[in-house]
């Protein structure tokens, strides 16, 4: 790959007339906040394909895709695998509103891979399933309150809505006008990695706290990992107080081992939200857990939950070929070691431009944070210099790398990524911070 020449931000005509267009018909142009650049200023790019590591914009500009629609392309764009099994399925119906055996079969391949997960219910998107687990984790205790952490995102579930990373942080409304007080009157928000506020809380609340729910590794608020003593804490207090645990691996599902961040930490969470990579780029999301508490759900048990496109055979197909594609040829070590050099590479280079600056890593998740403070929180992430940082995202864009377009996002590489790409990658940013950003 050659590095693409500097182009300037009006470079992109067909982008600025297809934003032009959305923004009549659509709220602020996009579907979804995240996308919208509302946190690096100027217009999103809209794209007309993604071919393996790359994404094409409307004005045929070429970018190394470093967010693989957020997470879910781990192998890349329109994987050959993947794309004829979603046509496989497509050519045999869209939907069937009725069970198909492609359910069972991503089901027993999620539950063979996930240790703790015995059962699991197929969504149609993440927010669904973090909503569901928080539902039946509510429905198995019999208890209202739950625990989330400031930064953490688990979509746009109203009593997870607070204090909420992605777009919601990007974007200022990490408690978002439209929530009712009275949805987040039972959500306790504690900052991550605090041992002693979780001591704490448990110690008033304990007997009525439902679960607590976390990213295990954070994607949403930036990088940010969770200390050995903080999750070692989590479960023996939600064990002592009777609370569940619940990791919410949408983003780290098979993205940090085959089996996620449970797996890779040797942990064992009560119930896990899944979504993203297990649909292999199509909308999908799912929840499971130990057997006594899925048991719960409608119709085996009383807590209803539903969709009308739950366990879709197109989804389904696209999640199988995924899994096995990531089971028969796992990309994790190469993609940890892709990851290291990059992010060891930025690291060098920031510091030879005397940037101020901290990489938080696992695996092939990634974000450089413009601050000298180490980043371990949100309040920690939110030293950062989201100017510096938006300086950075448009200087490496216009030099062909597309990265997420917030400080408060994880990057990730995909296994079509090469050594070579990185390289171009790094000299790009060389580039860039030399510029004076
Ligand atoms: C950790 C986490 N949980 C939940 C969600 C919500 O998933 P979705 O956007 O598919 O609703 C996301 C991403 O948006 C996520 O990163
Ligand atoms: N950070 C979010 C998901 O992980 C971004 C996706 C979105 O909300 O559009």
């Amino acid at each position: 790959m050659s590095t693409q020449p500097t182009l300037s931000r009006v470079d992109r005509p067909k982008s600025h007339e297809a934003f032009a267009r959305a923004k009549a018909v659509i709220p602020g142009g996009v579907n979804s906040p995240a996308r919208a650049f509302g946190g690096v200023g100027g217009e999103p790019i809209f794209m007309a394909r993604g071919e393996g590591a790359y994404l094409i914009d409307l004005d045929g500009n070429r970018y190394l895709d470093l967010i693989g629609s957020w997470g879910p392309l781990i192998l890349g764009h329109a994987h050959p695998k993947v794309v004829a099994a979603a046509m496989e399925a497509a050519q045999t119906g869209a939907s069937f509103g009725a069970p198909c055996e492609r359910e069972s079969e991503l089901a027993e391949m999620v539950v063979e891979a996930v240790p703790s997960i015995e059962m699991v219910r197929m969504t149609s998107s993440g927010t669904e399933a973090a909503m569901s687990a928080i539902r039946v984790a509510r429905g198995a205790t019999g208890r209202n309150r739950i625990v989330k952490f400031a930064g953490c995102y688990h979509g746009h579930v109203d009593a997870l809505l607070v204090s909420a990373g992605s777009g919601a942080l990007t974007l200022g409304v990490p408690n978002s006008p439209g929530v009712p007080e009275g949805c987040t009157r039972d959500t306790l928000v504690l900052r991550y990695n605090d041992v002693q506020q979780l001591e704490d809380v448990f110690r008033v609340h304990g007997d009525s706290i439902a679960c607590v729910m976390l990213e295990p590794v954070v994607g949403n608020m930036g990088l940010v990992i969770p200390t050995l003593e903080f999750r070692k804490a989590l479960r023996e207090l939600t064990r002592k107080y009777g609370a569940l645990l619940i990791y919410d691996e949408v983003m780290t599902g098979f993205r940090l081992s085959y089996g996620g961040a449970q797996k890779l930490f040797n942990d064992e969470p009560d119930m896990t939200a899944l979504g993203k990579i297990i649909g292999g780029g199509y909308p999908v999301g799912a929840y499971g857990g130990r057997q006594d508490i899925m048991k719960q759900v409608m119709p085996a048990g009383p807590v209803y939950q539903a969709g009308t496109l739950s366990g879709n055979p197109v989804a389904m197909a696209a999640g199988i070929a995924t899994l096995t594609e990531l089971r028969n040829h796992a990309p994790y070590t190469r993609l940890d070691q892709l990851t290291r050099k990059l992010c060891e590479g930025l690291s060098a280079a920031a510091t030879d431009a005397d940037i101020p600056h901290q990489i938080n890593r696992v695996g092939s998740m990634w974000t450089l944070f413009f601050t000298p403070v180490e980043v371990n929180d949100l309040d920690s992430a939110k030293t950062s210099d989201t100017a510096r940082f938006s300086r950075f995202f448009w200087g490496m864009m216009d030099r062909g790398f597309y990265l997420p377009c917030s400080q408060f996002e994880a990057a990730f590489v995909s296994a079509v990524t090469t050594e070579a790409e990185i390289d171009q990658l790094l000299i790009a940013a060389r580039e860039v911070f030399s510029s004076g950003i």
